[in-house]
This record gives structure tokens, C-alpha cells and sequence, in this order.
């Protein structure tokens, strides 16, 4: 059984919860077989209108689904595990995707039992090549984690990774796309600083990011030499690499990445977790 066929309720429809909504819906799942809670009036409106979900309340969501996707921010989860510890069982999963929170403090806010996965996805979710990494908390079974990684495979790829694990990993993909995103913004500021129109530097650069990331993910070459191919002795690219490393770039991404693991563990520390 998927989580889908026993029914799933997205708690919190905001930029993830869509974008794995509308990844589900892409796939196998229907419109009826997910309901979204959602506190803000301009979002429910959204959501039922675009993609023809009900919209319930916490209660109402528990009772209809056996596995609950928790999608709210780590500062509004408290609340959030206060309602649910009066309608949620044992026969329920609960999987959050909240930054940081640990499964221990899920499990301590809900009635005694009650098996969390807790996962990290990221938003290409939205073109169904999500990377998600998920984690058992101590009640959640082997065939938990087989519902979860089931539902979450449905938008992307899924990997089992311990919860200690989880910080890096929000760190490196559940943030990761923003890092593209603002390296993308920085090279199509260059095209322009050179005297290109922005839509052709924004169309050179987004091709390029593309066939370099399907090349990475698909010859298995290491980077190093990916990158050295394109390195020819007193050529352009050497030039620019130079200039990289005079910059600090490869420092700034090491502890750019250690500092969105600090705050990951963080929020988890603030949750009382
Ligand atoms: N945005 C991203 O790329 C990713 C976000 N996350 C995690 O997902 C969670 C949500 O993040 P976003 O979607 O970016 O935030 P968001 O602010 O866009 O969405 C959160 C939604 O939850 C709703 N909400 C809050 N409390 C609620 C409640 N008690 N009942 C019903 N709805 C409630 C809000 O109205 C809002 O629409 C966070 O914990 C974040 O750490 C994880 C992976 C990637
Ligand atoms: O920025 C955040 O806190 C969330 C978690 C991973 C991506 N976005």
C-alpha cells in the first residue's frame, strides 16, 4: 500500500507543500485522494481552485488519511503537534519536512506510539526531480519508511540516510536549489556586465547548468575532471578559475553550507528538540 492509497493530508500548502502536491498529482495520485490543511484564506483559495484538493481542518484531515506530511515551518510546528495529538493513533504516519525539528520531539508531542519519518525534499519537487533524503524516528518501521519513500519517489529521487545526517542534508539539497539559483543570477549579471542582452545570457546560462547537471548525473564522472575538460592550458577558463580562487569562492561555499547546517540543527534546538 502507498501512502497515497491510504489516503495523505499536506499539512501547511504553502511553496513545499505545493510543490509536492502538484508533483503527486502529476503522478498516480487523484485529487481525492489528498486533502491539505491550510491556514491562510488567499492559499486555500489557491490551492482548490488550481488543483481541485479539498481544503479541511486538522481534525478532519486526521480522520481521512493515514499519513500525515507535515509542511509548516519549524516555528509553527508546536502548535500545530498540539492539535494533532488529539486525533492522531498508532495507525497513522506522520512525516514532517520541517527544517531541523527531530523526530524525538514529534514523538514526544504526540500520543505514545505514533511512528515519524522525517524528511528533507527540495522544490524541484515541481518538475519531478526532487532529492529527498528520509529518516526513521524510533517507532517507524521498516514498511513506515517504505510508505514514505513511495510517496516522495513519486516527485523525485529518495535516499535513507541516518537522522544525525539531516542538518547536512537540509543544508546541502533541501537549500541547494537557492544556491544555483543566486550562482545563475550572478552569470547572467556577468553576460550583462560583458554587453549581452539579459535573455540570451539568461538562456546560455540556464542550458548550460543544465547540460552540465545532466552530464555530472549521468556519465558518474567525478567533477574534477569534468571541470579539467573544459581547462585548457593558458585558455579562458583557466582565467576565470584563477579568479574564483582569488575570490574565496570554494571557502565561501564551505561555510555557507556549514552555516545552513548550523541553523538547521538550530531551529531543533529552539523546538525544544
Ligand atoms: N521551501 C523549501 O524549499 C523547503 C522547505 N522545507 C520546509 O518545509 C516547511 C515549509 O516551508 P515553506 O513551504 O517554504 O513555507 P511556507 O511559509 O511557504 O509554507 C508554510 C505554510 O504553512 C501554513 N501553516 C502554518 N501553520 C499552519 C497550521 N497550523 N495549519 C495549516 N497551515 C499552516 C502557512 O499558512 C503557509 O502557507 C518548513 O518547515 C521548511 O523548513 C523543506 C524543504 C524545502
Ligand atoms: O530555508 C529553509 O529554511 C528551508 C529548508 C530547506 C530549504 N528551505
Amino acid at each position: 500500500m502507498t501512502g497515497i492509497q491510504g489516503g495523505l493530508a499536506i499539512i501547511g500548502g504553502g511553496k513545499i507543500g505545493e510543490a509536492l502536491l502538484s508533483g503527486l498529482l502529476r503522478g498516480h495520485a487523484k485529487p481525492q485522494d489528498i486533502v491539505v490543511v491550510e491556514k491562510y484564506p488567499e492559499r486555500v483559495t489557491y490551492l482548490t481552485t488550481r488543483y481541485g484538493v479539498r481544503v479541511v481542518d486538522v481534525d478532519e484531515a486526521v480522520r481521512s488519511s493515514r499519513t500525515v506530511l507535515i509542511a509548516v515551518k519549524p516555528q509553527d510546528i508546536d502548535p500545530l503537534l498540539d492539535e494533532l495529538a488529539g486525533s492522531v493513533t498508532t495507525e497513522h504516519l506522520i512525516v514532517s519536512i520541517a527544517a531541523g525539528i527531530p523526530t524525538s520531539h514529534i514523538e514526544a508531542a504526540l500520543p505514545a506510539g505514533v511512528p515519524v519519518v522525517r524528511c528533507m525534499s527540495n522544490t524541484p519537487a515541481v518538475v519531478d526531480e526532487a532529492m529527498t533524503a528520509i529518516s526513521a524516528g524510533s517507532l517507524a518501521t521498516d514498511e513506515h519508511l517504505g510508505l514514505a519513500d513511495t510517496l516522495l519517489s513519486a516527485v523525485g529521487r529518495v535516499v535513507r540516510v541516518p537522522e544525525s545526517q539531516l542538518d547536512a542534508v537540509t543544508a546541502l539539497s533541501g537549500s541547494g536549489p537557492a544556491y544555483f539559483f543566486f550562482l545563475v543570477e550572478a552569470m547572467i549579471d556577468a553576460g550583462i556586465l560583458l554587453g549581452l542582452p539579459r535573455a540570451l545570457a539568461a538562456e546560455l546560462i540556464v542550458q548550460t547548468l543544465f547540460g552540465s547537471a545532466v552530464m555530472l548525473r549521468d556519465s558518474g564522472e567525478h567533477p574534477v575532471r569534468l571541470r579539467e575538460a573544459v581547462t585548457s592550458p593558458g585558455g579562458t577558463t583557466i582565467s576565470a578559475i584563477r579568479e574564483l580562487e582569488n575570490h574565496g569562492v570554494r571557502a565561501a561555499f564551505l561555510a555557507a553550507i556549514e552555516a545552513a547546517s548550523n541553523r538547521s540543527a538550530e531551529l531543533g534546538r529552539a523546538s525544544g528538540g
